[in-house]
């Protein structure tokens, strides 16, 4: 599965207004690699990951899934607006965790991760309650599965906000500052789970952080952005030992 490109931005712009937050935004990731986005606030990262999950349309230019569209669909050979049907396809092979957990709070940690298995992908009450087992276990939570989100602390309720995005058995785990809502001693529990995560799956990853050290353990490649474009990108070693542009080592300067 490696090496066959996953996701791919081709051309888009996406503005707020006058404010044009991704200006003709090219960048691929292949198929098993975990890319992580850098840069200095307000450059567009988090604007990526919810154009991924469709939370946001681009202005212009498209941008596929495993070589689906994500906002057009072809009908007759001819691309025309995504229906929600297509939308929803195109979604379940992609997962989100966010920085705020956004676990369901009525509904017990087990019933978190097999709601959308269940809903979504059909699965039976007793295949989603295996998968969600086996990945409680991954998460190291499986005494913790008949609590509600309120009983646990933040990095334990990041860390069933982790297994119910893995339950659905995305292609793509897409993590947008997961531990900066975190107490600072929970921090280290969620990033050993997703450096576990990275090195043991073959998920592909993309990842926002300011997690410097964690971005160079599980990262392919780590792509700098300033003002709505890619101005460098490369393997962690070169990016964060010897980047070329000046406004990667201005960056890294100030966060490293
Ligand atoms: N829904 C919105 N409406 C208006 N402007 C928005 C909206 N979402 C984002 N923006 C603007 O788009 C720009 C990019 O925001 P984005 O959150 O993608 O940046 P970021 O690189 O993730 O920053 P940070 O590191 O601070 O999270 C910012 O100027 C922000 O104010």
């Amino acid at each position: 599965m490696d090496g066959r490109e996953l996701i791919r931005f081709d051309r888009v712009t996406k503005r707020f207004g006058d404010n044009v937050v991704l200006d003709d935004l090219e960048f691929r990731v292949d198929s098993g690699k975990h890319v992580t986005l850098i840069g200095p606030s307000g450059s567009g990262k988090t604007t990526i990951l919810r154009l991924l999950m469709t939370l946001l349309k681009p202005d212009e230019g498209t941008i596929t899934v495993g070589g689906e569209y994500l906002t057009h669909e072809e009908k007759n050979g001819k691309l025309v607006p995504a229906g929600e049907k297509h939308i929803r396809e195109v979604r379940k092979n992609i997962g989100m965790v966010f920085q705020q957990f956004n676990l369901f709070p009525n509904m017990k940690v087990l019933r978190n991760i097999t709601e959308a298995p269940v809903n979504v992908l059909g699965l039976s009450k007793e295949e989603a309650d295996t998968r969600a087992r086996d990945l409680l276990e991954l998460v190291g939570l499986t005494e913790h599965m008949d609590k509600y989100p309120s009983q646990l602390s933040g990095g334990q309720q990041q860390r069933v906000a982790i297994a119910r995005a893995l339950a659905m058995r995305p292609q793509v785990l897409l993590l947008d500052e997961v531990t900066s809502a975190l107490d600072p001693e929970l921090v280290a529990g969620v990033l050993d789970v997703l450096r576990d995560i990275a090195h043991t799956t073959d998920i592909t990853m993309l990842c926002v952080t300011h997690e410097m050290s964690f971005a160079r353990d599980i990262s392919d490649d780590v792509l700098m952005f300033n003002e709505g474009k890619v101005i460098e990108s490369g393997s962690p070693d070169k990016m964060f030992n010897d980047p070329d542009h000046p406004r990667t080592r201005e960056f890294l300067g100030a966060v490293l």
